[in-house]
């Protein structure tokens, strides 16, 4: 038997010592804020055992992370009527990377990339009631905590300066792949991105995606079917044009954030999830990263 508690304080020893932290997502200017030398990681095994070391109780912004959980709640909404408005292709360019969109008619090359998550929240806005409270509520129902919130804050400060957001937002709107009107859509996504989440909490809501579908408390919120494509695209896209380094250094699907949060799993096994602020140059935690490295490789766990 692993001694997990053991495996995660030498991490938490290796990385804390690494001095090169990597860089705070500043084009936020909210999470320019954040110290860098916050550094958690909580893991949930599919048993029921939860460990965790650091500042794994500590809120951070889980930006891109939404962006699997929104998805998961249009695909929940729609099925695969998704894909007749966005790929499943890995992009191989940055998550804000807009010349492909162009190329590309419109049509964004995953739900993952920002384009992508703007067409799924324009799906949400057209088929939620109450859109972001509707959304908020199937956050906190996954992750069984009642408590978690957007920041407004955040939220406020990336619509200050979400130029490139706005930039994709049109490119889809001329293509006639955004039926709401742009404000609107970019306010819900600038919400979804600002939700504040820890280490914990994050393990709880990707716990359906090891689950086959099914929650903490047993409830089914997906098909066994939309978890494995779901997971597909995690691993294919989730990390951008890094994609390929993290499946290659670490081996599992997951979901990183400019806020500095990664989320992985491993299906029948566990989810993990880590935060450490700075980035690396792809928008990716740098030391969340070579954290979950060092865990496959120690624990031998993977889905390779
Ligand atoms: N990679 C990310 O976390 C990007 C999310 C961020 N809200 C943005 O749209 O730029």
């Amino acid at each position: 038997m692993l001694d997990y508690q053991a495996i995660l304080e030498e991490i938490y020893e290796s990385v804390t010592n690494v001095e090169n932290k990597g860089e705070v997502a500043a084009y936020i200017p909210e999470l320019a804020n954040v110290p860098k030398d916050k550094f958690g990681i909580n893991l949930q095994l599919i048993t029921g055992e939860n460990y965790s070391v650091g500042d794994s109780a500590e809120k951070l912004s889980i930006q891109s992370i939404s962006k699997v959980l929104s998805l998961t709640k249009a695909f929940q909404l729609v099925g695969n009527k998704l894909w007749d408005r966005m790929d499943v292709e890995p992009s191989g360019n940055p998550f804000n990377h807009l010349s492909l969109l162009e190329l590309e008619n419109g049509i964004p090359r995953n739900p993952l990339i920002n384009s992508g998550a703007i067409v799924v929240a324009d799906i949400l806005l057209t088929h939620l009631k109450n859109p972001k409270e509707d959304f908020l509520n199937f956050v906190r129902e996954i992750s069984h905590d009642h408590t978690i919130c957007f920041n407004n804050k955040v939220a406020e400060s990336e619509r200050l300066t979400g130029y490139n957001n706005y930039a994709a937002a049109n490119l889809l709107k001329s293509y006639g792949n955004l039926y709401n009107n742009v404000e609107d859509v970019l306010d819900f996504y600038f919400h979804q991105c600002s939700i504040a989440m820890d280490c914990k909490q994050l393990t709880n809501a990707f716990f359906v995606y090891a689950n086959k579908g099914k929650c903490l408390k047993n409830r089914q919120h997906l098909t066994a079917s939309q978890v494995k494509r779901i997971n597909a695209i995690m691993l294919t896209c989730g990390f951008y044009d890094e994609a390929g380094e993290f499946a290659f250094e670490v081996g599992l699907p997951g979901k990183s954030g400019v806020g500095g949060g990664i989320v992985a799993l491993l299906p029948q096994c566990f989810t993990i999830a880590t935060w450490a602020p700075g980035l690396n140059p792809q928008g990716n935690s740098y030391l969340g990263m070579q954290a979950l490295e060092q865990f496959t490789t120690k624990t031998q766990l993977s889905i390779f």
